[in-house]
């Protein structure tokens, strides 16, 4: 998949080190990957084989109905959930076979992550959970570029208040902050905007937006929402475990349509597969480059 024109990692204003060099031309891929839970008849196959590739300085969501294994998917990509079966890599380093000290290792200094309940310690200041990545990784706290990703995302004066002094949004914008300071390869957001009101939630994605725009970042987000999904280069759709379609320069109508076609599909209300749905025809390889 081509980033977006006018929308291509432009690398300026990167406010301190430059991203390592790149090993592969994918932040990350996925081969083959498969992860069931339980066992026997009481099995649930969550990803049955899913080949992806998402090259670096690109924004992807990720969509799908309840259960389809999105989650999973987030998880087994970012090294917090192993597969049973297939290959994860992150920026040519394969994931699969490390052991766990040198998985935790690779998740503090390379990877980002975004959650919906924003996950900030309530105790440290805002500042020292921007930091505190680079605490947990064991290299030096870089408090000045910190400040300048505080000031990035318009949070430059709180950097001494707790997060109980912030609002939602604000609190949002200091994950995005902290999940930026290692200037990871890759920044998982599970639902970054679920908790927030619709204005606010297009302020984070803006943010998110520009990380990939002007900091080269490489975002991946799963999400509900098919506008917070339009700000996304891609959508990739995943049904029953597998990928079944792809959206490139989406816009919210058409994600919103593929989601109730899909939706339909898999809980046989019988709307059909309008909009161009591609459910059941095995298409469960997206190469996005
Ligand atoms: N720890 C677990 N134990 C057993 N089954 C699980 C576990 N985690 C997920 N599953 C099952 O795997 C499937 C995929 O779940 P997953 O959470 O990845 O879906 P999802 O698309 O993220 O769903 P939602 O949108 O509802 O959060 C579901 O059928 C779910 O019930």
């Amino acid at each position: 998949m081509a980033p977006r024109e006018g929308r291509r990692p432009r690398h300026v204003s990167a406010p301190s080190s430059s991203p390592a060099p790149a090993a592969s031309p994918f932040a990350v891929e996925l081969r083959g990957v498969r992860r069931s839970y339980g066992r026997g008849e009481q099995a649930v196959q969550a990803l049955r084989g899913i080949d992806v590739a998402l090259p670096h300085g690109s924004f992807t969501a990720v969509m799908g109905p309840s259960g389809s294994g999105k989650s999973t998917f987030l998880q087994c990509a970012a090294g917090l959930d192993r597969a049973d079966a297939g290959q994860v890599l992150l920026g040519g380093t394969e994931l699969t076979g490390l052991s766990e000290n040198r998985l935790t290792m690779l998740r503090r200094s390379r990877i980002g992550f975004i959650f919906q309940s924003f996950n900030l310690l309530p105790s440290l200041t805002v500042q020292a959970n921007v930091l505190l990545p680079q605490r947990l990784a064991g290299v030096r706290q870089d408090r000045r570029r910190a400040q300048e990703l505080l000031a990035r995302v318009g949070l430059a004066e709180h950097g001494r208040r707790r997060p109980g002094e912030l609002s939602g949004g604000q609190q949002q914008r200091v994950a995005i902050a902290r999940a930026l300071i290692t200037n990871p390869e890759v920044v998982f957001a599970d639902e970054p905007t679920g908790a927030l009101d619709t204005r606010t939630a297009l302020e984070v994605l803006g943010l998110l937006r520009q990380a990939v725009d002007e900091l080269g970042a490489t975002v991946v987000m799963v999400t509900h929402d098919a506008v917070a999904a339009s700000h996304a280069d891609q959508v990739l759709f995943l049904a029953d475990g597998q990928l079944v379609d792809s959206l490139t320069r989406p816009d919210p109508g058409a994600v919103a349509a593929r989601m109730l076609s899909l939706t339909a599909a898999v809980t046989g209300t019988g709307a059909g597969t309008g909009a161009g749905m591609n459910v059941g025809t095995g298409y469960n390889s997206v190469v996005a480059a």
